[in-house]
């Protein structure tokens, strides 16, 4: 008798059930979520994107509770923050912890105090505040800062401070609002580094709401679209990034496709010609596990030139879209090379002339 191999499943951490919110405006009822339904699993950097006004922010809001769902029901770890009074609400906030764009600081206090202050709230002893500050210091890199002010440090360094400041109650789950959008690429990616690194130490929930489609990239496990509230596609980051299923992901991801040059474009012809005697393909890889074979694209022919484009290496998977140019003479359909080269998808962009 042959078993099937146990299945490697992460449950569910936090649930959202149907939900909806709707808010009272001037204008009338605002829809802000509908019918919204899906898991975020233990242990995963899970990412939500979507266009302003999508709901995003409204949708982290309500796993603390700073927003409640007026239809349906979010549960976090089984425990449903509507459902909870004012010690439950607070007993919730510590498992959670939150940063902002912004890095809400008291500018009149310094780091230390800045990361004490929930510390203090919640009673604890001078001596215990003071260890666990200097842990969350070394932790976050910051140790040297300790009794500066938030102005005399740079917006990465508020943002440190803002993480440590998040998890002084060693949460399991840490939200994450456009928490880089504020700061520069390089500095992005210091501060996406020690979130990826406190992660892996802490294993930690990590959710986050971007408008930067690289920070998807660069460290969420799956992501979720939103649009107009509602869910609108959700998977593994390589997969919605690979091959997106609704126009509205596609127009959301395309800062980071790279589309045809202008100047390539600017020649396309319809039709092969004495002047137009090479066709353009655009070929696309959509997540393929084994990288892409240089010996797959050799069936293009000796006169092949690499034009424009290139891949990604996301999870393990390789996608991306690459641009060659070949003589259209006896090319053969769209569909046998697709096959011969291994792509997922190639298309014949138009015909150009000798480079
Ligand atoms: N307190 C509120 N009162 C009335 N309407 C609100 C309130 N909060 C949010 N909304 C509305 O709900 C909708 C969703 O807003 P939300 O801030 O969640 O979107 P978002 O995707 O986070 O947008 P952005 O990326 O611009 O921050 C918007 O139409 C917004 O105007």
């Amino acid at each position: 008798m042959t078993t099937n191999p146990p299945q490697v499943r992460l449950a569910a951490h936090i649930a959202f059930e149907g939900v909806g919110k709707s808010f009272a405006s001037a204008e009338g009822q605002v829809h802000a979520l509908q019918d919204v339904s899906f898991d975020i699993r233990h242990g995963e950097i899970f990412g939500i994107i979507g266009r302003s006004g999508a709901g995003k922010s409204t949708l982290l809001r309500t796993i603390n509770a700073l927003e409640l769902a007026t239809e349906g029901s979010v549960r976090v770890q089984d425990v449903n923050p509507a459902e909870l009074d004012e010690d439950g609400l607070v007993a919730l906030r510590r498992r959670i912890g939150m940063i902002f764009q912004h890095f809400n600081l008291l500018s009149a206090k310094t780091v230390r105090e800045n990361i004490a202050l929930p510390l203090r709230i919640s009673g604890a002893r001078p001596g215990q505040i003071y260890h666990r500050v200097n842990e969350l210091l070394a932790l976050v890199g910051l140790l040297d800062k300790a009794d500066k002010y938030p102005a005399q440090l740079s917006g990465g360094q508020k943002q440190r401070v803002g993480i440590a400041r998040a998890l002084v109650h060693s949460p399991q789950v840490l939200l994450c609002d456009e928490a880089t959008s504020a700061l520069d690429p390089e500095t992005t990616q210091s501060i996406l580094g020690l979130l990826r690194d406190i992660h892996r130490r802490l294993g930690l929930t990590i959710v986050m709401i971007t408008h930067d489609m690289t920070v998807i990239r660069a460290i969420c496990d799956r992501v979720m679209v939103l649009d107009q509230g509602r869910v609108q596609e959700i998977g593994d980051v390589w997969k919605v990034f690979g091959s997106p299923s609704s126009a509205g992901t596609r127009a959301l991801l395309q800062p980071l496709q790279q589309g045809l040059p202008i100047e390539l474009a600017a020649q396309l012809q319809k039709a092969p010609s004495e002047l137009a005697p090479r066709a353009l393909l655009g070929i696309r890889y959509e997540g393929q596990q084994q990288g892409v074979a240089l010996q797959a694209l050799k069936v293009l022919g000796d006169d092949a030139q690499l034009l424009h484009g290139g891949l990604d290496r996301l999870r393990g998977h390789s996608l991306g879209q690459i641009v060659v140019s070949v003589p259209a003479a006896g090319l053969p359909g769209a569909d046998l090379l697709r096959i011969a080269t291994g792509a997922d998808q190639l298309e014949i962009l138009g015909y150009v002339g000798n480079h």
